[in-house]
Parts: C-alpha cells; sequence; structure tokens
C-alpha cells in the first residue's frame, strides 16, 4: 500500500515538473466582428463607386473617355490597397511574457548575445550619441559573460574609435552604477537629462560624481572633433590609433578592428570587481572598386567577425541612435526563442521603433503610429512582423540562411569555460580577413546568407527573406518601450527617408521572394498582402498625382466627373470617404494622436506620395534600365539651432530647394488657381452654391487639397525665417501651374 502510494506521489511529481508552463502567450484582439462587419459595408460601399465608374464611361469618341477610364484604375487601385489595409486589421495579436519564469527555469544558462550597432558618418551621427547607444546595451541586466557588443563603424573614423575608447573605460563605472541603483534608462545623456533621478538623494553623492565622469568624457571627446585631431598622448597610450597609419580616406582603408575590451580576459573588471562584456571596434576594409553594400555590407562583416570572437547564438540589431530603454529586453525576446513547445520555428522578435524627438503634433507624421499599433499586430497574425532594420533580434543561425525544419530548437553552448585558447592579439589578426572586400566573393554572403544586398530596404527583404525559408518572426510591443531613437526633423529629411524605403520596398516585388508571385506557397496570403501594404507605396504615387491633378483642372473648366448631390451615386461615395476619414481619425486617437497630428498626418500622407513615393518609382524603374546606382543617404541625427527652434514650435521646415518641394510647390499652386478661379467664376455668375450641387467631390478634393497645403503658401510667399521655400522656387511653381491651368482652360 504505502509502496503504491509513494510510486503515485512519484509519478504525480513527474508530471508536474514535465507540465509544460509556456514562456510567451499570444492573444487575438476582442470585438473584432464589429469591425469586419462595418468593413463589409464599406466594401460594398467601395463595389457601388466602381459599379457608377464601370457603368458610365463615356462612349468611344465622347468627351473624357480617357480620364474616365483614368480615374476608374485609379478608384480600382484605392480599392483594392483598402482591402489590404483591411487585411493587415482583420486579426491582430498582441504578445506578452513571462520572464521570471525564464530566469527561474534557465537560471544562469542562458545564451550568449551579441549585440550589433552600426554607424556610418561621425558628422552626421556623433560619436557621442553613438557611444551612448553602445553604454546603455553593455548596461544591459544580463551575464556580462555572455554580452559582446559590436560596433561597425562604416566612416572608419578615428573620432568614433576614440570615443569608443573612452567609453570602455567609463563603461567601468557606469555599468556598476547602474546596476547598483537600478538605472533606467541606461543611456547616460538620457538618464542624466532627466533631473527627477536626483529625487531620490541617498545616492545624490554618487550621481554627482558619475555625471562629471561623464561630462569630463564628453569634452574630452568634443574637444577632439572640434580641433580635427585626438589628443597625442591618447594616441600613444593604445596601439588601436596606429590602424589608421596606412588609411587613406572613408572609403579607401585596410580593416581596423579591436577588442577594447575582452569578457573573457579574467583582468577585465569593473570597479567593483565584476566582469565586463567584450566590446569591439570594428571598421571593415573598403576599397573604391568594390561596392560595400552599405549596412547590409556592415552587418555581414559584423556576423563573420563576431562568430570568431563570441559567436553568440542570439544577434541584437541597432542603430546608432537607438538606445536601450529597458534593462530587461533580452529576457524579454529570449522568452520568444526558448519557450519549449512554441519557440522552435522563431527566427527573429522585432520590437517598434520609438522616437523620442517627437514634438506634440508630429507635424512630419514620423512616429508611424498606424503601423506600429495596429498594422504591425494584424501582420503578426500572419507569420510575424517584417524585420525593420533596428530593435530586432535575430537567431544567428536563421541569418545566416538556415532553412527551418522541424528540429530547429536554439542550440547554445550552457557549459562556456571563458577561456580563450588564443591570445587577443592572434584573434584579431586572424578576424579581421573575415572583414575584408574579397572575402564575400564567390561565397552565398549577401544572397543567401547574412542579409541581402542591392536593395535600399535591406532589413525588411532579409526578413522576407528568412520567411520564405519557413521561418515565423514576432512582434513586441511592451509597455515600456525597449529602445528609443531619433526620427528625422525637417520635411525634406522625412521625404528622402521615406523615399528609400518607397524605392526599396517597391524593388522587393521584383526580387526572387517578390510577396506578388514567389512567395506563393512559402508564407500565408495574409502575410503577402501585408508585404504588399509596403510595397504598393511608390505605385500608389502615380495614382494619387493623377486624383490630385485632374478632377481640380476639370473643376475649373466646370466638367464634372463624379455624381451630383442628387444622383444616388452620390451616396456611396459619402459613405466611403467620411467613414474611412472618421475611422481613420479614431484609430489615430486610439494610437495616442492629437487632432492636430492627424491633420499634419493628412498632409504628409499627400506629400509622401506626391513626392518621396513617386522619386522612390522613377528611381527604382531608372536602376533596373540600368541608368543610375544605388545609394544610401543616411538620416542626420542632429540639427543646427535655428532649425531645432522651428521644429520645437511645430514650423514646418523647408529650406532648400530640392525636386521634391518643386513637386509639392506646383501641385499647391495649380489647386489654388483652380480653387480661385472656380469661386471667381462661381461669384460672377452670381450663384456661388451652385458648383456644390453639381460638382461636390470635385469642389470638397480641391477645398481640401488647398486647406491641407496652408503652410506650403506660407512657406513660399509668407515666411521670411531660413525654413522657408526659397523665392526661384516660388517663381517656379508660380509659372507652371499658371501654364499648365491656363493651356489646359485654353485647350480644352
Ligand atoms: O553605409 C551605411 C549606411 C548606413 N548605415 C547605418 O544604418 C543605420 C540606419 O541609417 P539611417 O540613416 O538612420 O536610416 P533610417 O531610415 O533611419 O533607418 C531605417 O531604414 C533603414 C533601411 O532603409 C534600416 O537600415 C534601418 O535599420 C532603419 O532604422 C544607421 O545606424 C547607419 O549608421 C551603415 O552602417 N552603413
Ligand atoms: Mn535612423
Amino acid at each position: 500500500m504505502t509502496v503504491a502510494l509513494a510510486s503515485l506521489r512519484e509519478r504525480n511529481r513527474e508530471m508536474g515538473r514535465e507540465k509544460y508552463i509556456p514562456l510567451f502567450e499570444t492573444k487575438e484582439a476582442r470585438g473584432r466582428v464589429f469591425y469586419r462587419l462595418f468593413s463589409v459595408t464599406v466594401f460594398l460601399g467601395i463595389c457601388c463607386i466602381w459599379a457608377y465608374r464601370i457603368s458610365n464611361i463615356p462612349r468611344k469618341g465622347e468627351d473624357g473617355r480617357w480620364v474616365w477610364i483614368g480615374l476608374l484604375g485609379a478608384e480600382l487601385w484605392f480599392g483594392l490597397y483598402w482591402v489590404i489595409t483591411q487585411a493587415v486589421r482583420w486579426k491582430p495579436v498582441f504578445r506578452c511574457t513571462f520572464k521570471d519564469r525564464l530566469s527561474q527555469r534557465y537560471k544562469k544558462e542562458l545564451p550568449e548575445v551579441d549585440i550589433f550597432v552600426c554607424t556610418a558618418n561621425f558628422k552626421i551621427e556623433p560619436p557621442i550619441m553613438v557611444i551612448n547607444t553602445v553604454l546603455s546595451v553593455m548596461a544591459y541586466d544580463y551575464s556580462p559573460e555572455k554580452l559582446s557588443v559590436y560596433l561597425s563603424d562604416d566612416g572608419g573614423s578615428e573620432f568614433t574609435f576614440y570615443a569608443l575608447l573612452e567609453a570602455s573605460k567609463f563603461a567601468k563605472h557606469w555599468i556598476p552604477y547602474c546596476k547598483k541603483f537600478k538605472v533606467e534608462p541606461r543611456s547616460p545623456a538620457v538618464y542624466f537629462a532627466s533631473k527627477s533621478n536626483l529625487d531620490n538623494s541617498h545616492h545624490s553623492e554618487q550621481w554627482v560624481a558619475i555625471k562629471k565622469l561623464y561630462e569630463e568624457m564628453e569634452d574630452r571627446i568634443e574637444t577632439a572633433i572640434t580641433l580635427g585631431r585626438i589628443p597625442e598622448e591618447e594616441r600613444f597610450k593604445h596601439k588601436g590609433f596606429s590602424q589608421w597609419d596606412s588609411y587613406s580616406s572613408r572609403l579607401d582603408h585596410d580593416t581596423i578592428l579591436q577588442i577594447l575590451i575582452d569578457g573573457k580576459d579574467p583582468n577585465a573588471k569593473d570597479i567593483d570587481g565584476c566582469a565586463l562584456p567584450t566590446l569591439v571596434y570594428l571598421a571593415r576594409e573598403k576599397r573604391p572598386q568594390h561596392p560595400h553594400h552599405f549596412k547590409a555590407g556592415a552587418m555581414n562583416a559584423l556576423i563573420r567577425v563576431s562568430s570568431m570572437i563570441s559567436n553568440g547564438s542570439i544577434i541584437l540589431n541597432l542603430d546608432c541612435d537607438m538606445y536601450s530603454n529597458n534593462s530587461l529586453s533580452i529576457q524579454d525576446a529570449l522568452c520568444f526563442f526558448m519557450d519549449e513547445e512554441k519557440s522552435h520555428d522563431i527566427a527573429f522578435v522585432q520590437y517598434p521603433q520609438h522616437f523620442e524627438n517627437l514634438t506634440k503634433n508630429d507635424m512630419y507624421s514620423n512616429s508611424l503610429r498606424a503601423s506600429f499599433n495596429v498594422e504591425f499586430h494584424g501582420i503578426d497574425s500572419f507569420g510575424g512582423p517584417l524585420y525593420i532594420g533596428t530593435g530586432c533580434f535575430h537567431r544567428r543561425d536563421a541569418l545566416c540562411g538556415r532553412k527551418f525544419t522541424k528540429d530547429c530548437k536554439l542550440e547554445w553552448k550552457k557549459d562556456d569555460d571563458h577561456k580563450r585558447l588564443k591570445s587577443i592579439l592572434e584573434l584579431e589578426e586572424e578576424t579581421k580577413s573575415l572583414a575584408s572586400c574579397t572575402y564575400e566573393q564567390n561565397t552565398q554572403w549577401g544572397k543567401e546568407m547574412g542579409l541581402r544586398y542591392g536593395c535600399a530596404v535591406e532589413d525588411v527583404i532579409t526578413g522576407l527573406s528568412i520567411q520564405c525559408r519557413g521561418w515565423k518572426s514576432v512582434y513586441f510591443n511592451p509597455e515600456r518601450k525597449a529602445f528609443a531613437g531619433l526620427a528625422p526633423t525637417t520635411l525634406h529629411q522625412t521625404l528622402v527617408q521615406q523615399k528609400r524605403w518607397a524605392e526599396g520596398d517597391f524593388q522587393i516585388l521584383f526580387c526572387k521572394y517578390s510577396p506578388l508571385w514567389h512567395a506563393h506557397g512559402k508564407i500565408s496570403l495574409g502575410l503577402r498582402l501585408g508585404y504588399c501594404l509596403f510595397c504598393f507605396w511608390a505605385p500608389t504615387s502615380l495614382l494619387v498625382l493623377y486624383y490630385s491633378i485632374i478632377p481640380s483642372l476639370y473643376l475649373l473648366n466646370g466638367i464634372s466627373l463624379f455624381p451630383q448631390v442628387s444622383s444616388p451615386w452620390f451616396l456611396p461615395f459619402a459613405y466611403v470617404i467620411s467613414t474611412q476619414y472618421i475611422y481613420n481619425l479614431v484609430e489615430f486617437l486610439w494610437c495616442g494622436g492629437t487632432i492636430l497630428g492627424w491633420w499634419s498626418e493628412q498632409r504628409m500622407w499627400l506629400y509622401k506620395r506626391t513626392s518621396s513615393y513617386f522619386f522612390g518609382f522613377v528611381d527604382t524603374i531608372l536602376k533596373m534600365l540600368g541608368f543610375t546606382d544605388s545609394t544610401f543617404v543616411i538620416t542626420a541625427k542632429f540639427t543646427d539651432e535655428d532649425i531645432s527652434k522651428r521644429y520645437e514650435k511645430e514650423i514646418i521646415e523647408f529650406g532648400d530647394s530640392s525636386p521634391m518641394f518643386t513637386i509639392l510647390a506646383t501641385l499647391a499652386m495649380l489647386n489654388l488657381f483652380c480653387f480661385v478661379g472656380v469661386v471667381n467664376k462661381e461669384i460672377m455668375s452670381g450663384n456661388i452654391f451652385r458648383v456644390y450641387r453639381t460638382m461636390p467631390l470635385q469642389t470638397l478634393l480641391c477645398s481640401a487639397l488647398v486647406l491641407i497645403n496652408m503652410p506650403l503658401y506660407q512657406g513660399l510667399f509668407l515666411r521670411n525665417d531660413g525654413g522657408k521655400l526659397p523665392g526661384s522656387l516660388a517663381f517656379k511653381s508660380f509659372v507652371v501651374a499658371l501654364l499648365a491651368c491656363s493651356s489646359f482652360t485654353l485647350l480644352y
């Protein structure tokens, strides 16, 4: 009897041990039924609009046949694109993690994590910002023995190296300080800037001391940059600088590799005697005759170099402006990689991008609110979000091209002996060759291994190819933001960044994994639509241009292209337009935006499509025909004082003349002329409200375009600060728009 009982107890205990407790959970949003019903009614409305267009096409030989067909094309496209926006709103999912279970289950047996930070130009990306990012991740609440931080410097700048060298010394004070006082966030600049930290005064003495150390370091770095040279004694003290002896330019130099802190060295200790994370500086070899493939090339060099030094099985990729805002994010990410039942097919965990330099109404609409709070959650339910280049944890094997199979459990060395067999010098020398220009010749790097080359959004295309190899990804959007970075602060910068994205996403349509064709059968239909949401940006521009020119010109000439108020066809237009704008506004406010912010977003919606996406489209075509080459215009991470003052005040910064502004200004002028022309005509005829009845939608469209362009007219004619549009551009756009309007009126 007792024997039986004991064995029963034994069995229960065993079962208890075997009982699976998940490390993360995925929840579906509730109440979607109502949304779906609503969405069906809108779809019926869209079908009616299509029916109206098709059934009213002017016959052959009749006036306006082609214009009508153009509108039909635009409305078909907008309608189909709308279907895509619904797909990514159909079934949003939300993730949560159980970090305590992770630490209980694995205790000290967690995998090694390699963190890659990329920088490319010390003038555009100040070294002090770069090392703040580096310090914030070195101070992660994670065993330092298992943490390695790599900085890739595509600028190959001595100043960035010098800053990193300084950071490696400051880290010895900073990391123990962070751990002792549970500092958040762990970017020193951000931490010191938030004064509230002084409140609990029991450590105010240490606060003052560490702040002083930081400021002194900052001072040394800034002085070196202003003077344009590194202090002689520093140069003399550290052998790393000698690697610049053979350096001729940013685009022509040997590999520069320096292990600044070797975590495996028993002497590498912080001031409390605890181990430090490994810290490595890398400027891969550059030669003018070898393409360097921008960030993708840098990442691939880092993947190889790190495989010799630490070979962590998890890789975190960060842009140099994205500091860690939560010291426990690694544990969160690991919950997705280490769950016994659900993790084996997860290749990467993407966090949203969060920007800390946005103004209240986010006038350039940089926060990408809808994408990160709505669309990415929806895409996550179809197999996982896109990889967006920063704030993303990868499994090394998946990133290196491994195909998914059933036995792809994450593997890592559990008992690291913390010893190196080679001397650090030998290791550095051997590793250097992995970052040479010729290493990748005749290999699969950039094709099937690592990040993909030849696309302006190396990140998105790489994520897609990983998913096409059978892997899934996870979108994790926790309450406390894991990373915070910098968004562009002028209109031009935003438009240029958007152009790069539109161009890159459009290129993906023609690649080996095109979500339109080749991805069929490899990833779900929903995910393919999710990619199309972004890949269709560029071609959409043509139809938006059409829609913002043609109806206004026809309005000026008194030709109606839409149903009158009295027609029953007016209803579907009214229903679709009003519900979509109301829904859009509600969603925007729900995501934490303001009403003015929404209005700015409408403006940016138009500006991106009529300039960035259009140029992205044209450039992609030119590239495919072989006329131009790829470039990567880096987004500036700081601005001069005047500009940032206007930015704070939310005054749109135009500044330079640029072909993008020429288009925007010409469109704005054209609509203004049409609007003024019509109002003038109606006043003359003595019945100003007639046009609202006969051509309600064209009038609405034209006046909305004028209204949304108000800041642009100010920039053209009323402002005289440095952020206005140049006079020559005002003249050009005025003349072109006037010519367009008058020749259209005369010729028609
Ligand atoms: O030749 C280059 C060019 C850029 N970078 C780095 O790439 C990152 C992103 O550049 P940035 O100018 O800040 O571009 P963003 O538009 O802000 O970046 C978004 O879009 C890019 C793709 O277009 C992705 O690579 C980024 O990860 C993603 O955050 C920065 O850390 C750069 O230092 C390099 O390392 N080498
Ligand atoms: Mn950036």
